[in-house]
Order: structure tokens, then sequence, then C-alpha cells
């Protein structure tokens, strides 16, 4: 795991808590992204060497809808930057961690990404993400 690389924040209204990060951060959304595979409409703000992402659901089946629906806004995960997903997933795997896919999926931002059931670790959902080589082909 080389850093932080994102922490997601499921909010209600991207607009007004874009707002809000933007003052908060002192720097303006760089990028906005809907990731319907997700479920998720993104917003991206840059923190120094890390990255906020704000996410509202795009659906009430989004996990941010039921995440919200349940514990309100907040922190949803916390994403760690890898070299090498496919390794990081095996060698996570294999310490017991509870993978949520198979393969690596493409996520916001150009990356790759995978999540941990926050249940195998300590009630954090936990995202790896890698930058991606190239641009889907045929979708990952
Ligand atoms: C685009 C992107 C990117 O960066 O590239 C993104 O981040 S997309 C971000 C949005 N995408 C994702 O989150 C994809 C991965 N997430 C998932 O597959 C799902 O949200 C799960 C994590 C499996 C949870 O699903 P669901 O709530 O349907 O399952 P469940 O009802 O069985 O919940 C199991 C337990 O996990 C808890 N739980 C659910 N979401 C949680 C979260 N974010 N952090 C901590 N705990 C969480 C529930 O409260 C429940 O606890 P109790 O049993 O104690 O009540
Ligand atoms: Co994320």
């Amino acid at each position: 795991m080389n850093k932080v690389e994102h922490i997601g924040i499921a909010v209600t209204d991207i607009k007004i808590a874009s707002l809000i990060y933007e003052k908060l951060l002192n720097t303006p959304v760089y990028k906005t992204e809907r990731v319907a595979r997700e479920g998720v409409q993104t917003a991206f703000l840059q923190a120094g060497p890390n990255k906020i992402e704000l996410l509202q659901a795009l659906d009430d089946d989004s996990p941010i809808a039921k995440f919200i629906a349940k514990k309100g806004e907040g922190i949803h995960h916390i994403a760690f930057d890898v070299t090498d997903i496919v390794a990081e997933m095996a060698r996570l795997k294999n310490q017991g961690f509870v993978l949520l896919s198979d393969e690596p999926k493409r996520g916001a931002d150009n990356k790759l990404v995978c999540f941990i059931h926050p249940k195998s670790a300590n009630g954090v959902l936990i995202e790896l993400c890698q930058e991606a080589p190239r641009p889907p082909e045929g979708g990952v």
C-alpha cells in the first residue's frame, strides 16, 4: 500500500457538499464524474497529496443510498493506492480479508479498484486503487 489515495464521503446533495468542501479546503472541485456502475455521482478535491471524493447516490439501490439510510452522511470508505492491484488482492485474500469482487473493476478517475468488506476490516470499507494503464477495452 503506497498511501491514502482518497477518502470517500457519502453526501445527500453533492452541490451543497462541494461548496462546503471548497470552503474547507480552500480549493475548487477539479473533477466531477458519474460512475453508473457504482451508482454514484462523484466530485473530487485535492487535499495536499490526497483527495476527497464526495459521493452522491444515483438511485435508491446505490451503496451510498443504503449507507446514508442506515448511518447518515459521513465517511464512507478509505482508498489506498497500490502499485499492483491483482497482487495486492491475492495477498489480502490470503490474509483472510473478504474481497467484494474477484477481479478489479473500473472506478472513477481512471483507476482500477477493488473493495474489501467492512466486516473484515474493523467496520471500515476499504478500497484498493491502481492507476489504470490505459482506457477500457470492452470494459473491465
Ligand atoms: C467510484 C468509486 C471510486 O472511488 O472509484 C467509489 O468509491 S464507488 C463507492 C460506492 N461503491 C461501493 O461502496 C462498492 C462496495 N460496497 C458494497 O459492495 C456494499 O456497499 C457493501 C459494503 C457490501 C455493503 O452492502 P449492504 O449495505 O447492501 O450490505 P449489508 O446490508 O449486508 O451491510 C453489511 C454491514 O456493512 C455495513 N456497511 C455498509 N456499508 C458500509 C460502509 N461504507 N462502511 C462501514 N460499514 C458499512 C452495514 O451497516 C452493515 O452493518 P450491520 O450488519 O452491522 O448493520
Ligand atoms: Co472511492
